[in-house]
């Protein structure tokens, strides 16, 4: 007789980067990594590389939503991320689709600003709908050095900034806050800083030095929420996923002209 296997499911809601990088590709990449069935809502089309962002196409919200609503009320998603958003209009219609699932569903929010070829990922009048609607709801926060400095109204440039930055933000409603070094100098670069109202934990990896990093923070979020998925707690989950973010910067794949994408199967990957 053949077993069926139950796997758990997790959303993402994000944008499309046709590079394969990051967004959509890299989220789903990431939950099958971690045996997490991947569902998806698209917010928008990136034509996207690895050198850098072409063009940018959004959905219509009531499209978002839909696509939210149909994974939702058919499967039991046991976590969500979200990327790239966009827009006021997706931001509000995305944070009231997800208000209406059961409060036991962790929400990661990766809030995704800019890409790390210098691309604006959200509109400038987006941040504080971002900031007044969405942010609110996570359980876990995921800015990197660019968006912690725009959330916190703090400028970030050594350790004692990043968690100065991430108390800063958890005033704006998170359960907690990661605050990311990928944007930092020197050893900063692989250090995050954890805020969770209480704790502050320093999290440290090894560096990797490498320019192939596209990908990253939309590797690191979902990641978390797979970990989420599969019954981890927040901080645990955060661990794990920061370990995996390392190993699959240390099997970066050199794609295209520009920063490729990070390895999300290493161990399939033969050196
Ligand atoms: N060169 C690196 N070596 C090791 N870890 C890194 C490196 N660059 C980024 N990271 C890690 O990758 C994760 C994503 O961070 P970051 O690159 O800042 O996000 P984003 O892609 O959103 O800008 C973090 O855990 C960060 O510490
Ligand atoms: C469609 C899309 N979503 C998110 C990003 C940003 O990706 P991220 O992993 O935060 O980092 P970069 O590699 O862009 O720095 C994106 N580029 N495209």
């Amino acid at each position: 007789m053949t077993m069926t296997p139950t796997w758990p499911a997790a959303l993402t809601v994000a944008g499309s980067d046709s590079g394969g990088g990051a967004g959509i590709q890299a989220d789903l990449r990431t939950f099958a990594f971690h045996l997490v069935h991947g569902t998806s809502a698209l917010t928008c089309v990136t034509a996207q590389n690895t050198v850098g962002v072409m063009r940018v196409d959004a959905l219509p919200p009531e499209a978002v939503v839909a696509q939210i609503e149909a994974v939702t009320s058919d499967i039991a998603v046991q976590a969500v991320k979200t990327g790239m958003l966009l827009n006021q209009e997706i931001i509000q219609a995305v944070a009231l689709a997800l208000k209406a699932l059961p409060d036991t569903t962790p929400v990661v929010v990766d809030p995704v600003m800019v890409s790390r070829t210098g691309a604006q990922l959200i509109d400038d009048d987006a941040i504080a709908t971002l900031t007044r609607h969405l942010i609110p709801q996570a359980r876990v926060l995921t800015p990197n050095r660019y968006e912690a400095q725009l959330l916190s109204g703090l400028a970030i440039t050594t350790l004692a900034d990043m968690e100065a930055a991430a108390r800063q933000i958890y005033q704006l409603g998170p359960q907690a806050v990661l605050v990311k070094g990928g944007g930092m100098m020197d050893a900063l670069r692989s250090t995050d800083v954890w805020f969770d109202g209480s704790e502050v934990v320093i999290l440290e990896a090894e560096v990797v030095e490498t320019k192939h990093t596209h990908g990253t923070g939309c590797t690191l979020s979902a990641a978390i929420a797979a970990n989420l998925a599969l019954g981890k707690d927040p901080l645990t989950a955060v661990k794990d996923a920061k370990n995996y973010v390392t190993n699959a910067l240390k099997h970066a794949l050199a794609i295209g002209k520009g920063q490729g994408p990070v390895g999300h199967f290493f161990p399939l990957i033969s050196q």
